[in-house]
């Protein structure tokens, strides 16, 4: 046996046979040059067809997430650019089909990759959708998880939305990735299905003759074997019961909300039975597009995500863009450090008149449904940035006006923040990155961007504290949000409200309503007070024992 490390991302202990997904289709080759390019390029519209044809007929079969993904994939399959680029490859440069899916494919990932964080990991996505195109196209075996035969440990160097929306819980002992990070889909889909995973394990790939493993999400460690290992689950959490009421076992609430980007996202996450949204993310309305959409475009695809949740919480984020996540319409130019740019609400303060149609869309958007609507805005640093922002929310006739806490000084200064605004919403993903001076994308930082962290919880305690002092709400957003076990102990800071991917969402709900509020306290003592991320893990399973 030897023993490999990475970045423990769901709980508990389990030991099997290993099963390994196949890696990307190899690069297909620029030649030879088709005979006929008009007929070449022909190929492409219905092998792209026949692509989503097969993932709409998996989506048809499951519900609420899986079908969600499965539908997003589907429809990113037949995107009516992507082929036409394709296309246009095959006739101008005499590209074989296959090559030209490629490029065409690599180019919009690369957007997406420079679009950077959230959107960067849908790169992973197009990449899945290309390789389906290319072995359409080339008749091989699309790359992807194989048939499970007995229940084994999945092994992968990462994973798509589209291998795994319709995995059989049963058969997935654990989940290994040598790529990805704490807020990659391994780790989400992971922790919804309630089964331990370790990812960013540098050198798993390499390993010869791996045949079994043995796979320890607490402490983020795989022991690979080339020997059979026996089947054992140990400390498997389970997703357990929900009855769709955010509450610790002894009714203090804690909202389960779902984090949305898309009508179909706010599909799946109502499937799940989210209490409403915690975030919404904007950006995607704005992607992809050379100038502004109109105020009124804005009010019909704002009104798509918020109309499923009359009676709800709906919380909406302001445009969260920069030179990491790049419009043409704002003209931004670019920044030798991004991250640390003008990005998030400062846009706002060179574009104010964007954010102000933004808003009067957000208000058409909120007319038009029975939505409880909030909205917040993201990187913010001082309580001047908050209250400047307050009173353009509430100048528009908005109700309740809120801020992200992603950025430190923020969180130091969380009680004069909320002293400005109705509630906070605090950001891990971003907060953990400027806390420890690590970019949230880099597999190779993955252990600081642990939201397990002390160093982290510290500053969430600090947060809650403020909450509590004020009597204001105050959530969590980033993926800390959707680990059940540190579900509880956010809630033991004094987080009130966890907003999280709809996959995660009975999981969570379930974790909250285990406990009574007091136990989670002490859990979110003992995190705070542990020297390391497995240590606080270690201390909040005692706990909760
Ligand atoms: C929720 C967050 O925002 P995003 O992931 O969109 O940056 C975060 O930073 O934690
Ligand atoms: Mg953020």
């Amino acid at each position: 046996m030897s023993r490999l490390t990475g970045v423990g991302v769901s709980s508990g202990r389990a030991s099997g046979p290993v099963v390994r997904v196949a890696d990307s289709l190899p690069e297909p080759p620029v030649t030879p040059a088709p005979a006929d390019p008009t007929a070449e390029a022909a190929r492409i519209r219905p092998a792209a067809d026949a692509v989503a044809d097969r993932l709409f007929q998996r989506a048809g079969r499951v519900e609420g997430d899986a079908k969600a993904v499965l539908e997003t994939t589907a429809a990113m399959a037949i995107d009516p650019a992507l082929i036409s680029q394709a296309e246009q490859l095959v006739t101008g440069r005499s590209l074989p089909a296959p090559r030209a899916v490629h490029e065409a494919a690599n180019g919009f990932a690369d957007a997406l990759r420079e679009a950077g964080d959230y959107l960067a990991e849908r790169a992973r996505d197009v990449q899945d959708v290309r390789d389906r195109i290319i072995a359409e196209l080339s008749g091989v075996t699309p790359p992807g998880i194989p048939e499970f035969e007995r229940p084994s440990v999945l092994i992968a160097r990462d994973l798509a939305p589209a291998d795994t929306a319709d995995l059989d819980p049963d058969l997935v002992l654990a989940l290994v990735t040598e790529e990805g990070g704490p807020t990659s889909h391994t780790a989400i889909l992971a922790r919804a299905l309630g089964i331990p995973a370790v990812v960013a394990v540098r050198g798993l790939l390499a390993v010869p003759d791996l045949v079994g493993a043995v796979v320890d999400g607490d402490r983020g460690s795989v022991e690979t074997s080339g020997q059979a290992v026996a089947v054992q689950v140990a400390e498997r959490a389970g997703v357990g019961e929900w009855n769709g009421v955010g509450a610790t076992a002894d009714g203090v609430p804690v909202k389960v909300v779902a984090n949305v980007g898309s009508a179909a996202d706010a599909r799946a996450a109502v499937a799940a039975d989210a209490q409403g949204v915690g975030l919404f993310r904007t950006e995607f309305c704005y992607l992809g597009a050379d100038d502004e959409p109109a105020i009124e475009t804005q009010r019909t695809a704002y009104h798509e995500v918020i109309a499923p949740f009359a009676g709800k919480p709906v919380i909406v984020r302001t445009l969260d863009a920069g030179a990491d996540k790049p419009l043409p319409f704002l003209g931004m130019g670019v920044e030798p450090n991004p991250a640390l740019g003008v990005r998030g609400l400062r846009v706002a303060f060179d574009r104010p008149d964007v954010l102000e149609r933004q808003l009067e869309a957000i208000v058409g958007a909120t007319a038009d449904s029975a939505a409880e609507v909030s909205v917040m805005a993201p990187m913010v640093a001082t309580v001047d940035e908050a209250a400047w922002f307050a009173d353009r929310v509430r100048a528009a006739g908005l109700p309740r006006a809120g801020v992200m806490i992603e950025v430190p000084a923020a969180a130091l200064s969380a009680a004069e923040i909320l002293d400005a605004v109705d509630f906070v919403s605090i950001g891990t993903n971003d907060l953990a990155q400027y806390v420890f001076a690590a970019d949230r994308m880099a597999g190779a930082l993955a252990q600081l961007n642990d939201p397990w962290q002390p160093a982290l919880l510290r500053l969430i305690a600090k947060v809650g504290d403020a909450g509590r002092e004020l009597d204001k709400p105050v959530g969590v957003c980033g993926e800390a949000a959707s680990d059940p076990l540190l579900a509880g102990v956010l809630a033991g800071l004094g987080v009130t409200s966890l907003s999280m991917a709809a996959g995660a969402v009975p999981a969570v709900g379930a974790a909250l309503a285990k406990h009574p509020f007091a136990t989670f306290r002490q859990a979110a003592d003992a995190a705070l007070s542990a020297p390391t991320p497995s240590r606080a893990r270690e201390a909040v399973r005692a706990a909760l024992d």
